[in-house]
């Protein structure tokens, strides 16, 4: 059987930030592969540089050096327009923070990436609404983000996140902002939707219990992953 295709590389990312008269080194070399269908955790102490790697490998940041492969395509080069093209097609982001728009409703919230993606007003509505019944917030599609709760919020941010089918997902401590009974919930149908879709996943987690149930675990120290 071969093996499942690569579908995001970093190779050797370095990323220095200057903090008044400190050279703070937070990723000194990083190298990963993620392939189809795995999920990965990515775990360190705070201020590990755990953000910091996955906004370089969404391409929300640029590293000082090194190089991200997506898809087989390296982006070192890339000006701004086909990095947002790339990261539009292929990559899907959770963060701790829902960041819905609250004038909009669970529905449109799904809709509008795929519309911005170019899918028509009627076909956007009805993948929405089976990502929304997946997440088990069918009945909640009209409402608001306002009018749901925590866990809710971030279970509408994930069937966004996957709405135009991204073959990566990046998430970054998706559960961290709720409460043990609510992150289970939200985790489980994170890992369902993550499987059901083949896609891969790198999960940023400082929960264990979490970590240890993804395929593997990639931990952030000193600015090297092992
Ligand atoms: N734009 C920036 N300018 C200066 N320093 C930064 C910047 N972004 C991040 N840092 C620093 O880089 C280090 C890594 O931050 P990062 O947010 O990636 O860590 P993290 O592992 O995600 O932490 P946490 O688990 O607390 O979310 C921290 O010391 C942070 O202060």
């Amino acid at each position: 059987m071969s093996e499942p295709a690569c579908l995001l590389s970093l190779r050797g990312i370095v990323r220095t930030f200057i903090q008044g008269d400190r050279r703070l080194e937070v990723l000194r070399g990083v190298s990963l592969d993620l392939h189809a269908g795995e999920i990965v955790a990515l775990v360190g102490q705070s201020g590990s540089g755990k953000s910091t790697l996955l906004h370089i490998a969404g391409l929300l940041e640029r590293p000082d050096d090194g190089d991200v492969v997506i898809d087989g395509r390296s982006v070192q080069g890339f000006g701004d327009a086909p990095r947002t093209a790339l990261r539009r097609k292929f990559l899907g982001f959770v963060y701790q923070y829902h960041h819905l728009l609250p004038e909009f409703s669970a529905l449109e919230n799904v809709m509008l990436p795929q519309m911005l993606n170019g899918l028509p007003r009627s076909q956007a509505r009805l993948r929405a609404m089976e990502l929304l019944s997946m997440v088990q917030l069918k009945d909640r599609a009209d409402h608001r983000p306002g009018r749901l709760s925590g866990g809710e919020q971030q279970r509408v941010a994930i069937a966004r996140a996957v709405a135009n089918a991204p073959r990566v997902l990046l998430a970054d401590e998706p559960t961290g902002n709720l409460d043990a009974g609510t992150s289970e919930t939200v985790f489980r149908q994170l890992l369902t939707l993550v499987r059901e879709t083949g896609m891969a996943a790198l999960i940023a987690t400082h929960n264990p219990e979490l970590a240890a149930r993804m395929d593997r675990t990639l931990r952030l120290r000193d600015g090297v992953l092992s």
